[in-house]
């Protein structure tokens, strides 16, 4: 049996993952199997990690010398030693045989990192569990220097995980030295990730969903529902006490013509996306400290295809047919979805660990579902990033148009029903804010942290068009009056949505992008040990998912212009409501993992998740 180094209980220093940042942790078991141990951060976290990534707290000693200074004048005595080789000095390597010196570079460079950030992140901040970040004050207000800073902060921001993920909370006087560290750690982090930095499959009990059973059903589920529920909403009484209709044979729900209709429409929005147009940023830092670039040019596909269904409608287009042929639609985005899938799933085969999503597990049906490659990319194209936000979600609006057009039709009116457009617009509305705010999506734990399989494919290209239109493909067989001031009651709760929904998203979107912005000054903040800090005031003090509340609400707006008479229409509140605790309830979980000790105060401070004094 091979031996191991480290005991239980003992104090060691680890590797953060992907970083060469080394932190204090507590062994806490080892695998012989896998060889690995289970350590656990001063924050909390659990992690498994190497051998070669756990070093004795012996090992820092000896080296660190005078640096394991915390007052951070010395601390950049320290850095400003060894930053005179690297990268004002040409590197070694140029002076050296490339290919020779390479690794010893990397070795030296990364021995560097490790005595010099060790200390210097650790103490006088440190991940300390009773106190947040070694003050004695954990919350505070967000007036932190803010003079000339923001741009000293973009640019932090704009450096690399260490800076993000483990830089000391914002200070003028670090800003420089944080891009410094951040461009070494790089140059490290890219050598070193790959041999470093093993992606360890999540255990049995970490599988979410109802783990291998649950994402089976759902798989299955997920599309015969859908069947089932346009099925019966094409009936003339759709209560849910009478029989669902049988489910009509293959032949006749297969059509070619269909299938190339929505082909055509997919390469419409690959045209568009691929457009060199639109500002190019840079996503979230990766394992391996590398930051994609992601074109947001969302907005600009959303006017062209306006633009194309308005000429379109101009000549003469039948629309129509997409409502006659709507279930064929919906047959043929399955079966794309589901091609894709497997597309999917056998090129991740072939994908480096790295690329690999923190989400998958391992087991082919689960990883399946939940997606096993992080960003799959063609080249530049990236196909989760795509498909979350354009052939689906644009796709949605001009099903919206067309139910509006097939209400005209069928119920022979001049102008569509109040309802109708009340729909049309609040769905709208949501779309357009979705994509102008298209950056927003970079920081989601659908691109983060979820891989692109079944999952994503199926929701973003058939459960979103399909099913989150189906108030407005209710309204074309079941016309609901709604009067004047009901409406008047209906927009005031679709804004008091909006308004929740747009006012938390921006207000964390703007406080992550920049912690010091003067506009956030009067909100109050908790200090995590990871540098990022938790808004604990304003939205984010009301309760801990104000965005979701927000959507919440305007969901209930879109469903009561369709009136009382069924339930059908709010399926998609009840589905959403569904959804959103269980997105909580999965944030939660990484939150807790993420800021350990600081989000159980978060979580005494702010006690309800998404509806105050109820949830
Ligand atoms: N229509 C739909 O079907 C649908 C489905 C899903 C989501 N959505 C909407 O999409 C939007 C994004 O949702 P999301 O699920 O990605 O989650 P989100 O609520 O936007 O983001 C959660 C993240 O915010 C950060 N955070 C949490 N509490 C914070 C605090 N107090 N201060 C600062 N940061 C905090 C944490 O990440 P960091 O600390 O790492 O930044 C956390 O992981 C929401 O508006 C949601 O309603 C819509
Ligand atoms: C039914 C199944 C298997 C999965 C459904 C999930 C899927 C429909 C959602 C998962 C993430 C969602 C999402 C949006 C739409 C619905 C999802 C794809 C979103 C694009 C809606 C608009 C928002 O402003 C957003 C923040 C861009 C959303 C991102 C997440």
């Amino acid at each position: 049996m091979p031996s191991r180094r480290f005991a239980d209980g003992e104090v060691v220093r680890g590797r953060w993952p992907g970083s060469s940042l080394y932190y204090e942790v507590e062994i806490l078991s080892h695998d012989s199997t896998s060889q690995l141990y289970t350590v656990k951060y001063k924050d909390g976290t659990e992690l498994e990690l190497k051998e070669n990534d756990i070093k004795p707290l012996t090992s820092f000693r000896q080296r660190k010398g005078g640096s394991t200074s915390s007052s951070p004048s010395r601390r950049r005595g320290s850095r400003s030693r060894s930053r005179s080789r690297s990268p004002g000095r040409p590197p070694k390597s140029a002076r050296r045989s490339a290919s020779a010196s390479h690794q010893a570079d990397i070795k030296e460079a990364r021995r560097e990192v490790e005595v010099k950030l060790t200390p210097l992140i650790l103490k006088p901040f440190g991940n300390s569990i009773s106190r947040y970040n070694g003050e004695p004050e954990h919350i505070e207000r967000n007036d932190a220097p803010h003079k000339n800073t923001q741009e000293k902060f973009n640019l932090s921001q704009e450096s690399s995980y260490i800076a993000t993920q483990y830089s000391l909370r914002p200070r003028k006087e670090e800003v420089k030295l944080k891009e410094i560290d951040s461009k070494e750690e790089k140059y490290v982090a890219k050598e070193l990730a790959v041999r470093t930095f093993e992606v360890t499959p999540i255990r049995a009990k970490d599988l979410e969903f109802g783990g291998v059973p649950g994402v089976f059903l759902i798989m299955f589920g997920l599309p015969v529902f859908l069947f089932l529920l346009l099925l019966m909403c094409k009936q003339k009484d759709p209560s849910l006490l009478n029989f669902p209709p049988p489910l009509p044979a293959l032949y006749e729900l297969w059509e070619t013509r269909v299938f190339g209709v929505y082909l055509l429409w997919f390469l419409i929005q690959v045209l568009f996306y691929l457009l060199p147009i639109g500002k190019v940023v840079e996503g979230t830092p990766l394992i391996d400290g590398r930051r994609l670039k992601y074109r947001l040019n969302g907005f600009y596909a959303f006017i062209l295809t306006s633009a194309v269904i308005g000429t379109s409608l101009f000549q003469g287009v039948e629309f129509h047919y997409v409502y006659s042929h709507f279930l064929q639609f919906a047959l043929a985005a399955t079966v794309f979805c589901v091609v894709l899938s497997v597309y999917l799933y056998v090129r991740s085969l072939k994908a480096p660990r790295n690329d690999l999503s923190p989400a998958s597990s391992g087991n082919a049906v689960y990883d399946f579902f939940i997606g096993r490659e992080l960003n799959p990319r063609i080249g530049t194209f990236d196909l989760k990033y795509f498909c979350e936000l354009r052939p689906g979600l644009i796709g949605w609006v001009v099903v919206n148009l067309v139910m509006l057009l097939a209400e005209m039709k069928i119920q022979d009116r001049a102008v569509p029903s109040l309802a109708m457009i009340l729909v049309n617009s609040f769905q709208l509305l949501y779309v357009v804010d979705a994509l102008w705010n298209e950056e927003a999506l970079l920081t989601t734990m659908d691109i983060i942290h979820d891989g692109f399989g079944f999952m994503l494919a199926f929701g973003d290209l058939v459960w979103v068009p399909f099913i989150y239109s189906f108030q407005a493909f209710y309204l074309v067989s079941h016309p609901n009056e709604v009067s004047w001031p009901m409406a008047s009651l209906i927009i005031v709760l679709k804004l008091c949505g909006y308004v929740i929904f747009r006012g938390a998203n921006s207000q964390k979107n703007a406080f992550r992008k920049n912690p010091s912005d003067p506009k956030l000054a009067h909100l109050k903040t908790i200090h995590t040990s990871t540098g990022k800090n938790l808004l604990v005031s304003g939205w984010w003090g009301f309760v801990r998912h104000p965005n979701y509340l927000g959507d919440l609400i305007m969901a209930l707006a879109w469903s009561l212009p369709c009136g009382f008479n069924h339930i059908l229409p709010y399926f998609y509140i009840i589905y959403f409501t569904m959804l959103l605790v269980h997105r909580e309830a999965r944030d939660e979980y990484h939150c807790k993992k993420k800021y350990g000790v600081a989000w159980e105060k978060y979580r005494q401070r702010v006690p309800y998740r998404i509806f105050p004094y109820i949830y």
